[in-house]
């Protein structure tokens, strides 16, 4: 709870200092429709008894008192839940969320995009926008709400003590209410799954992604056929589920009425004694009728209020992760303006959080200073986790890796990364001009006409760049109206991408010819050789590719063969092939299958 608080009061201050005139009224809204209910009974009491009592200036000045009251209170509370959404909405969009996406934006690592506890929590604070936000003013109109029903049992004891049990008559339907919303909430937990199925039979049956297929196969009717059944099942349910909580709400509004009828009874029986006045039954009137709503409000932004815990949790637990990983996140030297050395690793070791078995085992290697470095080996032996770590997307668990002496772990991750260009095997497919979509690779030079066409040139995309309409200024991706690219297109895209930087000390090249046919992935690392060459001249840049086809990388510096997690080999093609091992069996076993292929 203590945390909670701590969020409010910061999530309050944050309202104050933002929209210090929204938040002020909001708050004075709430307080004036409390006064505005305080007064207008106990007003109406004073109009009735100064009408019975013949006193007209007293019965026109109480009347005239209670009809501003209550007006008062009508537009306040509609006012107020005005107020309170704008409010809401506009910290929370505007504020808030902006400021939890920089935050998790800006963690250096991806471990966490990864995780599926960190992405479910995501999914939850982002599905809610303005629901943090909205928690605040919960807890502030449950204690609104709290006051509102400390007034109306002070006015209702004024008139007899007897009436103070109808607070439980009307707690009654709230909590008959409770119960039917229990039943409700239960039935909708059970079928979700149901719905859940019944979104994915049709995401299915009419989606973009599996529409080839559901044609080809004919299954469109069968999958329309399930998706009806689960609809049914669940709806049915939840239809029964509604009818029930009907029935709790309905008794509970008849113990109210019972109870309301008696409370007024008495009150009458009292007045007629003489035990009270005319006024007195008017007061109980007015505000018992109105008791069992303020016990509802109360009980309402209570729960809304524990409703929220999940939420709140969520995102703290985002907010403290976000700072635990800046706090150990970067170093702060600045790397060398050119390798001298090169990139050592000593001992390395690193296994995936949730996972026992070691990604990678006790890597010990050089990777000299000017060379291109092939990381070879078979699906899963560790390549893609040994290229996170050299670009400090992960940190390894043990061991050292060392750029010109100085530590990976000490060197800034900005300055760093400012250093690196990379193109992996998930590349990403921005939808924006081409023009974007490569220049993206070189924030600084987003916009550099000459360098977004020389990485074009390296990538070996103008002719694509040809084909489009409307040349680099093409938009891409068909939802935003753009054209669609083909997989080995979009994967030149990346390419390009990656080769925008033009002083880097590190470049990797994951799988990038994986989309390409043969005769484009050997242009390819043909032109990517040249230029490894270009760059150990200007930076002693190193370059490191992956790759599963072993013919490609022959004319690596050095070979680093992987296998599961262990580096089992290292040396050049013509070392590796004398030695016999690992790499020989594999680039046989590749060179005859290919060589069959190109036979057929
Ligand atoms: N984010 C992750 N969380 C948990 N385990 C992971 C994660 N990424 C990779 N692994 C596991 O680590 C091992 C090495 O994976 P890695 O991607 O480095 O292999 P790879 O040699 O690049 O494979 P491929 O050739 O298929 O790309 C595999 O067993 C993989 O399942």
């Amino acid at each position: 709870m203590r945390r909670y608080l701590g969020l409010w009061a910061e999530l309050f201050l944050l309202s104050l200092r933002r929209r210090p005139l929204l938040t002020a009224a909001a708050l004075a809204v709430i307080v004036g429709n409390v006064v505005a209910m305080a007064v207008c009974a106990p007003a109406l009491r004073a109009t009735v008894d100064a009408m019975v009592a013949g006193e007209a200036p007293g019965a026109v000045t109480a009347a005239a008192v209670a009809a501003v009251a209550y007006a008062a209170y009508l537009v306040l509370q509609d006012v107020s839940g005005l107020l309170r959404s704008t409010v809401v909405d506009r910290i929370g969009r505007l504020d808030l969320h902006p400021k939890v996406y920089r935050d998790i934006a800006g963690l250096d690592g991806i471990e966490h995009l990864e995780r599926s506890d960190f992405l479910d929590r995501v999914a939850l604070v982002r599905a809610s926008p303005g629901r943090i936000v909205a928690g605040l003013w919960n807890a502030i109109m449950a204690v609104a709400n709290a006051a509102k029903l400390v007034v109306t049992l002070l006015l209702l004891g004024t008139v007899s003590p007897w009436l103070l049990p109808l607070l439980l008559f009307a707690a009654a339907p709230v909590w008959c209410d409770h119960r039917g919303q229990r039943v409700v909430r239960r039935v909708e937990l059970e079928t979700a799954e149901d719905l859940r199925l019944e979104q994915h039979l049709a995401d299915l049956a009419v989606g973009a992604a599996s529409g080839k297929e559901i044609r080809v196969a004919g299954a469109g009717p069968e999958l329309v056929r399930r998706q009806a059944e689960a609809w049914q099942r669940a709806t049915g349910r939840r239809v029964r589920a509604h009818a029930v909580a009907a029935t709790w709400r309905f008794a509970g509004w008849l113990v109210f009425v019972t109870g309301f009828i008696g409370g007024l009874a008495l009150v009458a029986y009292r007045t007629a004694q003489g035990e009270g006045t005319v006024g007195d039954l008017v007061l109980a009137v007015t505000v018992a009728a109105t008791l069992r709503q303020t016990v509802q409000s109360t009980v309402t932004s209570t729960t809304e209020t524990a409703g929220a815990a999940r939420l709140l949790d969520s995102f703290l637990w985002l907010r403290d992760y976000a700072a635990t990983q800046r706090a150990i996140a970067s170093g702060t030297i600045e790397p060398p303006p050119t390798l001298r050395t090169g990139i050592v690793l000593e001992s390395v070791s690193h296994t995936y959080p949730g996972t026992d078995r070691p990604a990678l085992r006790d890597i010990s290697a050089t990777l000299p200073a000017g060379a291109v470095v092939a990381i070879v080996g078979e699906y899963g032996s560790g390549k893609t986790t040994l290229v996170k770590l050299l670009t400090k997307l992960y940190r390894q668990d043990s061991g050292r890796i060392l750029v010109d002496c100085i530590d990976l772990n000490d060197l800034s991750t900005h300055g760093w990364r400012a250093r690196t260009s990379a193109a992996f095997q998930d590349f990403g497919r921005f939808h924006t001009t081409f023009a974007e979509t490569v220049g993206l690779g070189d924030l600084p030079h987003l916009t550099d006409r000459t360098r977004i066409e020389r990485a074009v040139r390296e990538a070996d995309a103008q002719d694509l760049v040809a084909a489009l309409p409307d040349g680099l200024d093409t938009r891409l991706g068909t939802e935003l109206g753009g054209v669609d690219l083909s997989e080995g297109q979009w994967q030149r895209t990346a390419l390009a991408r990656a080769s925008m930087r033009d002083n880097p000390l590190l470049f990797v090249l994951d799988e990038p010819t994986a989309s390409l046919d043969a005769p484009s992935e050997q242009a390819i690392f043909e032109r990517y050789m040249a230029r490894a060459r270009t760059l150990s001249r200007a930076t002693g840049a190193v370059t490191v590719i992956v790759s599963h086809r072993f013919s490609t990388v022959t004319g690596a510096d050095l070979i680093l063969v992987l296998h599961r997690g262990r580096l089992v080999e290292s040396g050049t093609h013509d070392e590796l092939m004398a030695l016999g091992g690992r790499y020989a069996d594999l680039y046989t076993i590749q060179a005859t299958a290919y060589a069959k292929e190109t036979t057929l």
